[in-house]
C-alpha cells in the first residue's frame, strides 16, 4: 500500500464536492447568517422591552414576533439542508465507491480487500459528510474574526498590527499541533482498516472461537481490543493537539488583551480613550474564535478521510468501456496460448508462476482440471474466465483475441461456480413467471424442492447446507444459459449420489446442449466420464489429452 499524504488535501474531490453542492450550501450559510442575526435581535429587543414604556409594547411584540418566527424558518432552513448535504453527499461517496469497486478489475478487487473498501465506506464517507456540518461555521466564524481584524486596522493600526502578529504567532504554534493531528488522524485511518478485518473475523471465525476460550481471550483482548486501543490512541491524540491549539490562540488573545488593559504604554500609539471599544472587540472575538478553531478538526478529519478515499479510488483504474462495439459471438473453440500470470507473495518474498499455458476448449465438451492444492488451477479457471487479464500469453475466440477493450464482453460468455461462490438473495430478472417456473423445475431436479423455492425471482430462504447452496448456485448457473461452464470443486460438499447425478447427468447433458464445461475437480473415480483432460503440477500443464488421444494415464 503505498503511504498517504494527509497533508496534501485531497483537492479534487473536496473542490468538485463544493463546487457540486455550492447553492445549496449557500442557503444553509445564509440561513446560518440570518438565524444569528434574528437571535441577537430577539435579544436586544428584550432588553429594550424590559425598559420601553407601555406604549411602545405592542409594536415591540409584534417585532418580536416576526424575529422569533424569522429564526425559527432559517433554523430549519439551515438545518434540513445541511442534512441533505451531508447525507447526500455520504451517499453519493458510497455509490461512487461502490460503483468503482464494482467495475474494478477482479486482481484490483481482491487486493483491495474488504476490510478497507468497508472502513472507507462507512467511517470515511461519514467524516467527509461532517464536513458540511463545519465548514458554514468556519465561514460565519471566519468572516467575523476577519470583520473584528478589519474594524480593528480601522480603529487603530498598532493594535491591529499587535492582534496579527498573535494571529500569526498562533497560527504557527496551531499549525504544528495540526501536523501532528493530521499524521495521528491518518494513523487512525490505517487502524480503523485493521479494526474493520478484525471485526469480519469475528464472525467468519466465530466457530473457531467458540470452540477455544483462549483463542477467543486473545484474539478479542489483544488483536481486536489491540486495534480499538490503537485508533482510540490515535484520534485521542489528533483532538489532543487541537485542544493544545486552540487552548493556545485564545491565551496569547488573553495575553493580548492584558497588554492592551494593563501595560497601553507597551503598544505605540495607542489611544487610551477609545481602549474600550479594543476590549469589547477582542472579548466579541473570542466567541468566533473559538467557534471558528473548535470547527476546523472536523475539516482536518473529512481532508484526511477525502485523502484516503482518493487514494483508494487511485488503486482502481478509471472503468473501460463495458462493452466493444462489437461483442463477441457464442464461439466454438477457446483457444489459449502461452497463458501466464504470477502471484507476488511480499510476506514469503516469493513467486507463484503459472503456465505458459497452450490448450483449447470447445463447445460441446466436458473438460476435467485436476492437480494438487495449489498447482494454480483456480488461477487458471481466472484467467479463463477473464477475470484476470494474462500477464503474457493470449486467449482467443474463434481466432479472435481477447483484449482489454473486449475482455469485459467476453466474461459474459461464462457461467460459473467457483468454490468460494457467492448467493445472491435474488435471481436476475425478478417478476418474470417463465423465469420462476424454470427455476423451480430445476430446484426439484436437484432434489431440494422440499427445501427451497423461487417466488418472484426470490430464493424463499438461503439456510442451507453448504452443498444445498451449492446446489442453488448451479441453478442459477444453469438459468444464465452461456455457451462456457465453469464448476470449481463443484462436487466436492456433495453427497454421493448426487456426486454422480452431477457428473454423469448434469455436465453430460451441459455438453449435449453444446456448452463447453470446464469442471476442477478432485474425484478421480469419474476422471474417465471426462472428453479432455487436463492436469496441472505447480503452474505447468503436464496432461493435456482427448478422448480420442492415445490412452495416458492421468
Ligand atoms: N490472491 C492470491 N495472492 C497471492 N497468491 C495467491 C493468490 N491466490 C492463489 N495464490 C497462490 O497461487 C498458487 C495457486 O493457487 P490456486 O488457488 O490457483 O491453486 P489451486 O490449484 O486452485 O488449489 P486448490 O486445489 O487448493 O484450490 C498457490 O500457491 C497460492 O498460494
Amino acid at each position: 500500500m503505498k503511504p498517504s499524504t494527509p497533508q496534501r488535501p485531497a483537492t479534487r474531490l473536496l473542490v468538485s464536492l463544493l463546487y457540486r453542492s455550492r447553492w445549496a450550501l449557500a442557503v444553509a450559510t445564509v440561513a446560518c447568517v440570518v438565524n444569528g442575526v434574528a437571535s441577537v435581535s430577539l435579544v436586544t429587543q428584550i432588553n429594550h422591552a424590559l425598559t420601553a414604556p407601555p406604549a411602545e409594547l405592542s409594536g415591540l411584540a409584534w417585532r418580536f414576533v416576526a424575529l422569533a418566527v424569522l429564526a425559527l424558518v432559517s433554523r430549519v432552513v439551515g438545518g434540513v439542508v445541511f442534512a441533505q448535504l451531508s447525507q447526500g453527499t455520504m451517499a453519493k461517496m458510497r455509490k461512487h465507491i461502490s460503483a468503482r469497486v464494482a467495475l474494478a478489475p477482479f486482481r484490483q478487487v481482491e487486493t483491495l480487500g474488504a476490510p478497507r473498501a468497508q472502513s472507507i465506506v462507512t467511517e470515511d464517507a461519514t467524516n467527509v459528510s461532517m464536513l458540511f456540518f463545519a465548514l458554514p461555521n468556519i465561514v460565519m466564524h471566519g468572516s467575523i474574526v476577519a470583520g473584528c481584524l478589519g474594524y480593528l486596522a480601522w480603529l487603530s493600526w498598532p493594535v491591529f498590527l499587535l492582534a496579527l502578529a498573535v494571529v500569526v504567532v498562533g497560527s504557527l504554534g496551531y499549525h504544528l499541533g495540526d501536523a501532528r493531528a493530521l499524521s495521528a488522524l491518518e494513523a487512525a485511518g490505517a487502524a480503523q482498516d485493521r479494526l474493520f478485518a478484525h471485526f469480519n473475523a469475528l464472525f467468519s471465525g466465530a466457530k473457531e472461537l467458540k470452540l477455544h476460550r483462549a483463542r477467543a481471550g486473545a484474539f478479542v483482548g489483544e488483536t481486536l481490543g489491540g486495534e480499538i486501543d490503537a485508533v482510540r490512541r490515535h484520534r485521542t491524540r489528533a483532538f489532543a493537539a487541537y485542544a493544545f491549539g486552540v487552548g493556545w490562540i485564545v491565551f496569547l488573545f488573553y495575553v493580548f488583551l492584558g497588554l492592551v488593559v494593563f501595560a497601553p504604554a507597551a503598544v505605540a500609539g495607542l489611544d487610551a480613550a477609545v481602549l474600550a471599544g479594543y476590549v469589547i472587540i477582542f472579548l466579541f472575538m473570542l466567541v468566533p474564535l473559538d467557534g471558528l478553531l473548535n470547527n476546523i478538526p472536523t475539516l482536518n478529519v473529512a481532508r484526511v478521510s477525502l485523502a484516503r478515499i482518493e487514494e483508494m479510488l487511485a488503486e482502481l483504474p478509471e472503468p473501460a468501456a463495458e462493452s466493444s462495439p462489437r461483442p463477441f459471438g457464442d464461439g466454438a473453440v477457446l483457444k489459449v496460448s502461452g497463458l501466464t500470470h504470477s502471484y507476488y507473495r511480499e510476506k514469503e518474498d516469493d513467486v507463484f508462476q503459472l503456465g505458459p499455458i497452450d490448450l483449447e476448449l470447445r463447445r460441446g465438451e466436458v473438460s476435467f482440471l485436476i492437480g494438487g492444492n495449489g498447482s494454480g488451477k483456480t488461477t487458471l479457471a481466472k484467467l479463463l474466465t477473464g477475470l484476470y487479464a494474462p500477464e503474457g500469453g493470449s486467449i482467443s475466440l474463434d481466432g479472435r483475441a481477447v483484449d482489454e477493450e473486449n475482455r469485459a464482453d467476453y466474461r459474459q460468455l461464462f457461467s460459473a461456480v467457483f468454490s468460494d461462490f457467492h448467493l445472491f438473495e435474488t435471481l436476475v430478472g425478478l417478476g418474470d413467471p417463465e423465469l420462476d417456473a424454470r427455476a423451480n423445475a430445476l430446484i426439484a431436479k436437484l432434489h431440494l424442492d422440499h427445501k427451497v423455492k423461487i417466488e418472484n425471482g426470490r430464493f424463499s430462504t438461503r439456510e442451507l447446507s453448504q452443498g444445498q447452496r451449492k446446489r442453488l448456485a448451479l441453478v442459477v448457473a444453469y438459468l444464465e444459459d452461456r455457451p462456457f461452464y465453469l464448476f470449481d470443486e463443484w462436487a466436492a460438499d456433495q453427497d454421493p449420489l448426487f456426486k454422480a447425478v452431477f457428473y454423469q447427468e448434469l455436465l453430460p447433458e451441459l455438453a449435449a446442449r453444446g456448452k463447453a464445461v470446464l469442471a476442477i475437480t478432485h474425484d478421480d473415480r469419474y476422471f474417465h466420464l471426462a472428453d479432455h483432460r487436463l492436469k496441472l503440477e505447480s503452474g505447468k500443464l503436464v496432461v493435456d489429452e482427448r478422448r480420442e488421444a492415445p490412452a495416458e494415464t492421468v
